[in-house]
């Protein structure tokens, strides 16, 4: 049985006030067991958030990383700086990054593959544009993000690999893929990756959808086969409506 991944990404959001504050509320009520609740949150405050997260049930993320490991790149941040302080999940590839910081399949591989090689567990979003769905594209743009991203992957490490299905028109739009929708996107998405591994490793992949996922319906998208939890922004901001969202994965 997979697990369910409920990850809240906050986007450049939040003092670290809030930050700590939203912590304290969250983790009293994060349920563990199958369910996973990840906070992706922006550099600054990962050091006190990781601290925070000691011995509970919430895991700390970074929203972006550099594929190197050091050197002459001003304002990056490394994986090896990311695992020191103990996070332990890395965003590669969220659409935002792709459209305003130039992010491409290839840097996206390079990011998953130097995820891997310092112990990270990478959240790799991939989604379509409206106009690429409308032209009937979105499997061809998916599949393709999908397969470069895992390029060079053992099946090990793809089956360590949580990939976020976020279409692109339904982020922070308040427009939600249908369930039925999202669900069949995440269906091929799985078959895409069995044709890239090799025996039963494709089931064991989890596949989050994201894009303006509320508590009103979350349920819905993870009654769906393939749907196997949330890469959540707005509403992952506020402690009540994230715990709802994780809760829902207990049931
Ligand atoms: O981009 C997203 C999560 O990474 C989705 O954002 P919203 O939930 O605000 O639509």
């Amino acid at each position: 049985m997979r697990k369910v991944v409920i990850a809240g990404n906050w986007k450049m959001n939040k003092t670290l006030a809030e930050a700590t504050d939203f912590m304290d509320a969250v983790i009293p009520k994060a349920p563990g067991g199958n369910t996973e609740a990840i906070v992706c949150a922006p550099f600054v405050h990962l050091p006190a958030l990781v601290e925070k997260a000691k011995g509970s049930n919430v895991k700390v993320a970074a929203q972006n990383m550099h594929f190197e490991e050091s050197g002459a790149f001003t304002g990056e941040v490394s994986p090896v700086m990311l695992t020191d302080i103990g996070v332990t999940h890395v965003v590669i590839g969220h659409s935002e990054r792709r459209e305003y910081y130039a992010e491409t399949d290839e840097s996206v591989n390079q990011k998953t593959k130097a995820a891997f090689a310092h112990g990270l567990t990478p959240i790799v979003c991939v989604g379509e544009t409206l106009e690429q769905r409308e032209a009937n594209e979105t499997m061809n743009v998916v599949g393709g993000q999908v397969k470069k991203a895992l390029a060079g992957l053992s099946d090990e490490q793809v089956t360590q690999t949580i990939i976020a299905y976020e279409p692109i028109w339904a982020i922070g739009t308040g427009k939600t893929a249908s369930s039925e929708d999202a669900n069949e996107v995440c269906a091929k998405t799985r078959k895409v990756i069995a044709e890239v591994t090799s025996g039963d490793i494709a089931d064991q992949v989890v596949i989050q959808y994201g894009g303006s996922v509320k508590p009103a319906n979350i349920d819905e998208l993870l009654s769906q086969s393939d749907i196997d939890g949330a890469l959540v922004g707005g509403a992952s901001l506020e402690p009540e409506s994230f715990v709802q969202l994780v809760e829902a994965g207990t049931k």
